[in-house]
């Protein structure tokens, strides 16, 4: 069924989440990823309607209302959100699609679309992640505390997600991601850890 074609990623800031999703996206234009709506601000290098939809509180809440989200949450002081319509579109279409989302998203799908597949990336360590989130230069410190904050919680709950790949190499997590989400006959509900 076409639901089978959903495929949810999460895992904590600075694991890596953005680097597989723009691999994928360049590699494997098949797989179509959702864009997201949010109130976050934009880095520098992030285009409107490519990464995100970026919109203020205001036009977040219209779209809650009017029940346009298929889910959202609140992530480190910003909104996040997936329109609804277009993943059911494509879903319909049988086209495989990716949802990039945080881990109370993730929760929100498994209840609404119980047939996603839901995949944890993982750091190769603690230390390892904090190192990216560092480097990537994006954040203040204090948003990075409250990111790693965020992080301890989505890490105790990877046991939540049908599998968890750790990202110590991109291309291998694409090639794995692709496979599963092209072929997702062989996937089975107990987490493993794999790549
Ligand atoms: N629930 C939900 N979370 C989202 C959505 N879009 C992005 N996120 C998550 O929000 C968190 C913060 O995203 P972002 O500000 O881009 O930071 P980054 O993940 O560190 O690059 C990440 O865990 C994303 O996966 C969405 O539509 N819904
Ligand atoms: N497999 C990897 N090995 C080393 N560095 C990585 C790897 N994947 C991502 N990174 C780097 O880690 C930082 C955080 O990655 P990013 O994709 O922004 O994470 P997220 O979207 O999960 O917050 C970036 O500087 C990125 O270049």
């Amino acid at each position: 069924m076409s639901e089978r074609r959903l495929t949810v990623l999460s895992g904590p800031s600075g694991v890596g989440k953005s680097t597989v999703v723009a691999e994928l996206r360049r590699a494997h234009p098949a797989v179509w990823l959702s864009v997201s709506v949010t109130t976050r601000r934009p880095r520098p290098g992030e285009v409107n309607g490519v990464h995100y939809y970026f919109v203020d509180g205001e036009e977040f809440d219209r779209l809650v209302t009017a029940g346009e989200l298929l889910e959202w949450a609140e992530f480190a002081g910003n909104r996040y959100g997936t329109p609804r319509e277009p993943v059911l579109k494509k879903l319909a279409d049988g086209v495989p699609t990716l949802l990039e989302i945080d881990l109370e998203g993730a929760r929100q799908v498994r209840r609404s679309m119980p047939e996603a597949l839901l995949v944890f990336l993982a750091p190769p360590t603690w230390e390892e992640l904090e190192k990216r989130l560092r480097g990537r230069g994006t954040e203040p410190e204090d948003v990075i505390a409250r990111r790693l904050e965020a992080g301890r919680v989505e890490m105790a709950a990877e046991q939540e997600f049908d599998l968890t790949l750790v990202n110590t190499s991109v291309q291998d997590v694409c090639r794995r991601l692709i496979a599963l989400m092209t072929d997702p006959q062989g996937v089975t509900t107990t987490t493993n850890r794999e790549v």
